[in-house]
């Protein structure tokens, strides 16, 4: 089948919005519409990513508010991913600040696939997308520590602040991706080649090797999108995790970056700031409002989650959340 996104905008319209405590039937209702959804493929290339059960399937929206609302298979873990790169690039410019992460990583849509080797010759070496596999590794090369095993704490110290609990290692995925993951010490070898990285490629592709293993349910991410949404402070254990600032420097990188190459589609049909993971999982961030976080293992071609998208795209539909299109109806209805 061809995903069609647009299908979920036709089909759903925004006039009539709901009120809050309507907000767990509705989380509940993009869980039956899509469930049966068969399309896609679970991913290979990881040969540990392909014993995931296809059959999985979450949705979990956590409000600013600190409401939490799920269905389905919401407390299923499931390695974080390329989903782990937005929460890195808020620490780092969180310990560096935006301009230097600007410079060294760069802010734009690659319009490649997130493990493209040729994007970097193109740009002369730059990573140019935080979001993809270059700029995300050049990222963790990034996060201060005085040697890999300092970054790495740092990192799982960071992403757990995030979710709200403490992230542990899927050791099975970790090994599996650690002895197939020759394109991504490639592609560090290559950034170092050109002086974007400038620590031990193998050290810090370990580092992010790690970082992509760790493991996190439905229910972490929306909470952990949640956290950005609210500028920073995580809305279940009122820590402040990364500043405002940060926040907004993130969901600008997330709105042009976070679905790949396939992030415009995404922005016009379901309007959030959002990151995907080849594992299945999706994190959407409806500013001042909720995180969502979607998991069903079954992906498209670019590496997007099908069931995941639809979901996410009817959420955004029911309860207004398009930042184009919803503050004025959502505010209205005093949703989140
Ligand atoms: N798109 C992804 O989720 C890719 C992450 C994976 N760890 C990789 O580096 O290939």
């Amino acid at each position: 089948m061809e995903l069609r996104l647009g299908d979920v905008s036709q089909e759903v319209s925004t006039g009539d919005l709901p009120e809050w405590n309507e907000v767990d039937a509705l989380v509940e209702a993009a869980y039956r519409r899509y469930r049966s959804v068969g399309d896609g493929a679970v991913a290979d290339y990881i040969p540990a990513l392909a014993e995931a059960d296809p059959e999985r399937f979450g949705v979990c929206v956590v409000g600013t508010d600190g409401g939490v609302h799920s269905s389905g298979d919401t407390q299923i873990e499931f390695s974080i991913q390329s989903i782990s790169k937005a929460f890195v690039y808020a620490l780092a410019c969180q310990e560096l600040g935006h301009e230097l992460v600007r410079e060294r990583v760069g802010v734009n849509n690659s319009g490649a696939a997130f493990n493209s080797v040729i994007a970097i010759e193109l740009n002369d070496g730059h990573p140019m997308n935080p979001m993809v596999n270059a700029g995300a590794i050049a990222t963790t090369a990034l996060v201060p520590g005085a040697s890999a095993d300092e970054r790495w704490d740092a990192v799982l110290a960071g992403l757990s602040e995030f979710a709200g609990r403490q992230l542990e290692l899927d050791d099975a995925v970790y090994r599996s991706e650690s002895e197939s993951n020759q394109r991504n010490r490639a592609i560090a070898r290559l950034l170092a080649s050109y002086g974007r990285v400038e620590l031990d490629p193998d050290e810090v592709v370990d580092v992010y090797t790690k970082q992509c293993s760790l493991k996190v349910d439905a229910r972490d991410l929306a909470i952990m999108g949640a956290t950005l949404a609210d500028g920073g402070i995580n809305p279940l254990t009122g820590r402040r995790v990364v500043p405002p600032g940060v926040c907004r420097d993130t969901l600008a990188v997330l709105s042009a970056t976070g679905l790949y190459e396939r992030s415009g589609e995404w922005l016009f049909e379901i309007g959030l700031p959002a990151k995907s993971g080849v594992s299945g999982g999706i994190v959407s961030i409806a500013p001042g409002k909720c995180g969502i976080g979607v998991f069903s293992p079954l992906l498209d071609s670019a590496g997007n989650s099908i069931r995941g998208q639809l979901a996410t795209a009817y959420l955004s539909r029911v309860l207004g959340l398009n930042i184009f299109a919803s503050a004025a109806h959502s505010r209205q209805k005093g949703l989140f």
